[in-house]
């Protein structure tokens, strides 16, 4: 099968999207397996491109397969992923049919060959083609409809239709306008600059110098409004690949950067080395590690549904299970309270999760407010955020899509602001 030119990509990808969607690997965890054997940059950006169309159009893709199949073909078979893909070819990425179809039938081999064949060709010959902007997978447009409405669940629709702008954090907010000129971009607050198109992120200038990182806009906020000074110790409790512990570096705080991945955190290592920027790094569980002394402020990223950032990294749509979040609202609650009590007395925590749940967000902060007497929320001032995002009446902020939409959105995002008195 590795004969056909253009099978290997295919096949790349086929495996990659079996072990997302099959077995529930996060994508980001998978690729590399995945990819092993495609060594040519374009293989792997074609291989990548069928995955990401898979994965964002995924109920548009199943909607037109079933109405071409007399018996739906079940969830798992691998003839569906293969006419997912072979649609994504024909309709977005506009292959020729014929290379389309010399290549996926390889990927069927011993399979149903023949009723691929047949599905896709009435397809084909109906001028087949997906909405625009994609219809999000049920279980979102239900849970993000019943929290949020129905204007996020459009523009969330929006999102995932479209690769998301990349947003870098600078190293030093003074020069913001410069590199704004050097890059060819936009900011939408100092020490933010946003490019529409990019290539290789090792390739733009400033990276090998380290004088930004990418981190989405949204993600930036919370060490923004942690607003970390000088002289002050600071743990960052779940803290890999790093952005947020290269912010608070960069503000000059004695940073402690926490992460229970030993390989997550040769990412923050990497990172720090690459910014010159400096942190102690351990890795440890953040329910169980203490500090040596009492912190001046905490801030806790906590491991969560990842729903927010799902423009980038679509894999979460088809990952999460109800109930693999209340999981991890328990931990959340854990990770808040221990973290909390490493804080001197007038200390502060920065909690926040990339979660479109608001179990995970303002019901978890509500519950831990109700059972920590000795909390008190610091209200996020409405000049604080950048122009366009504001704080809700309790003062913490929450990021939607939709928001800042003609700049080009930004991630899902919740963040609360709690002092230890
Ligand atoms: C949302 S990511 C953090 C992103 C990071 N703050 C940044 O800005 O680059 C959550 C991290 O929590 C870590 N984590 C999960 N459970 C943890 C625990 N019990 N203790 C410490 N880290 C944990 C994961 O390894 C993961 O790196």
């Amino acid at each position: 099968m590795e004969q056909i030119s253009g099978v290997p990509a295919r096949a790349a990808a086929l495996a990659l999207l079996q072990a997302v969607l099959w077995r529930g690997e996060p994508l980001d965890r998978s690729i590399d397996r995945a990819f092993r054997k495609l060594d040519a940059p374009a293989d792997r950006g074609l291989a990548r491109a069928i995955v990401s169309g898979v994965l964002r159009h995924l109920p548009d893709l199943d909607a037109l397969i079933d109405g071409a199949t007399k018996k739906p073909l079940p969830d798992d078979a691998r003839a569906r992923m293969v006419l997912r893909m072979a649609l994504v070819q024909t309709i977005l990425l506009e292959t020729p049919p014929h290379a389309v179809i010399a290549t996926a039938l390889p990927l069927l081999e011993g399979g149903p060959r023949r009723l691929a064949h047949g599905v896709l060709s009435t397809l084909l010959k109906q001028g087949a083609t997906l909405p625009s902007p994609p219809t999000l997978p049920d279980m979102w447009t239900v849970r993000w409809g019943t929290s949020w409405g129905e204007d996020v669940i459009a523009a969330a629709s929006v999102g995932l239709g479209a690769e998301p702008p990349l947003d870098l954090t600078l190293r030093d907010a003074a020069d913001t306008a410069a590199w704004v000129e050097r890059l060819g971009g936009t900011s939408l607050v100092p020490g933010h600059v946003r490019l529409a198109r990019h290539g290789r992120i090792e390739e733009l200038p400033g990276f090998e110098e380290g004088a930004w990182w990418v981190q989405d806009l949204a993600a930036s906020l919370p060490a923004r409004l942690l607003a970390a000074k000088a002289g002050e110790t600071v743990a960052d409790l779940c803290a890999a690949p790093g952005g947020k512990t290269l912010q608070l570096a960069a503000a000059g705080a004695q940073v402690i950067a926490l992460d229970i991945s030993e390989n997550r955190i040769a990412r923050v290592r990497e990172n720090l080395e690459r910014t010159a920027l400096s942190a102690e790094v351990v890795a440890a569980d953040a329910l169980k590690w203490k500090p040596p002394a009492l912190l001046d402020a905490v801030l806790l990223d906590a491991p969560c549904s990842g729903t927010g950032i799902f423009r980038r990294h679509p894999d979460v749509l088809h990952l999460k299970s109800a109930r693999q979040i209340g999981e991890l609202v328990r931990m959340q609650a854990a990770l808040m309270d221990h973290a909390f009590d490493t804080l001197k007395p007038g200390g502060r925590m920065l909690y926040c999760v990339c979660s479109l749940e608001r179990d995970e967000g303002e019901s978890q902060v509500a519950a831990f407010l109700s059972r920590t007497p000795w909390a008190r929320v610091i209200p996020v001032a409405p000049d604080e955020p950048p122009a366009g995002i504001a704080p809700n009446p309790e003062g913490f902020v929450r990021t939607l899509p939709g928001q800042l939409a003609a700049d080009g959105g930004l991630d899902g995002f919740f963040m609360a602001r709690i002092a230890r008195v």
